[in-house]
């Protein structure tokens, strides 16, 4: 489902002197269906970065990024914006760490907007979202409210269901749980669990130990780059 190959990533800081910061070299994933794979390393040693390159939101200096989509696969690191919002749309989900929601907008149409994007009629749509927020223990009486005034932990959440409710054949996750506590930690490691078994290809960061040991397939360490 994803195939990195010889990836290359430095920042260069343009504003600050053109400095260099290398973060990766060589990198190389392949992700099948049914696998977590898990991103571990140091902070700093570009798991993040290499998440939103996945993600088609940072673009590398060199190798191929191939992600499959329908019957064919697409090279992120060469796709038109048009086609990277197609695969958006249909093949690559994303939970960051923070949710970024429309304002305005209640939290049971947040957590729908990814399956309605992919087709599903409103209430089938409204119907798995509700199911997933009662998962996640959203009190019902948030649902209609926008998730602005929620707490940290409410946002993630939503954030999480809203990932959880669409049906990408590949999703991304940055440290899901980071706000959590114990017993909503539990539940997205079910979610995690499910998608595998529905053959959902994941690819996450988690920053929690018992969570990276219950979800992950193969680990993948990532070592900082050393600057000379
Ligand atoms: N937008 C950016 N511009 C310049 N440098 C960046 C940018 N984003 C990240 N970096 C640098 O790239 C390196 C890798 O950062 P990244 O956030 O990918 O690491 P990480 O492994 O996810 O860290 P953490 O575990 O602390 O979240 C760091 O040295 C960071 O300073």
């Amino acid at each position: 489902m994803i195939d990195v190959r010889n990836l290359d990533k430095t920042y260069v800081l343009h504003t600050q002197g053109g400095i260099s910061i290398p973060v990766f070299k060589q990198a190389e994933m392949h992700v099948d269906k049914g696998e977590c794979v898990t991103l571990h390393g140091p902070s700093g040693s570009g798991k993040s970065t290499l998440l939103r390159c996945l993600y088609g939101n940072c673009k590398a200096d060199a190798g191929a990024i191939l992600i499959r989509h329908g019957d064919g696969q697409i090279d992120l690191t060469t796709a038109a914006p048009r086609t990277i919002i197609a695969l958006r749309q249909h093949s690559l989900g994303y939970v960051s760490q923070f949710l970024r929601a429309i304002p305005r907008v209640p939290a049971i149409d947040v957590v729908a907007e990814p399956l309605r994007a992919m087709g599903a009629d409103l209430s089938m749509a409204r119907d798995r979202a509700a199911a997933l927020l009662a998962r996640l223990r959203i009190p019902e009486r948030l649902w209609q409210l926008a998730p602005a005034t929620f707490s940290g932990g409410e946002q993630q959440r939503v954030n999480i269901a809203r990932g959880f409710a669409s049906d990408h054949p590949i999703l991304l996750l940055d440290e899901p749980t980071a706000s959590l506590d114990a017993a909503n930690r539990a539940v997205v490691v079910q979610l995690i669990i499910e998608a595998k078994a529905r053959g959902v290809a994941l690819v996450g960061v988690f920053h929690d130990d018992e969570v990276r040991e219950a979800v992950s397939s193969r680990i993948v360490t990532m070592q900082p780059e050393v600057c000379s």
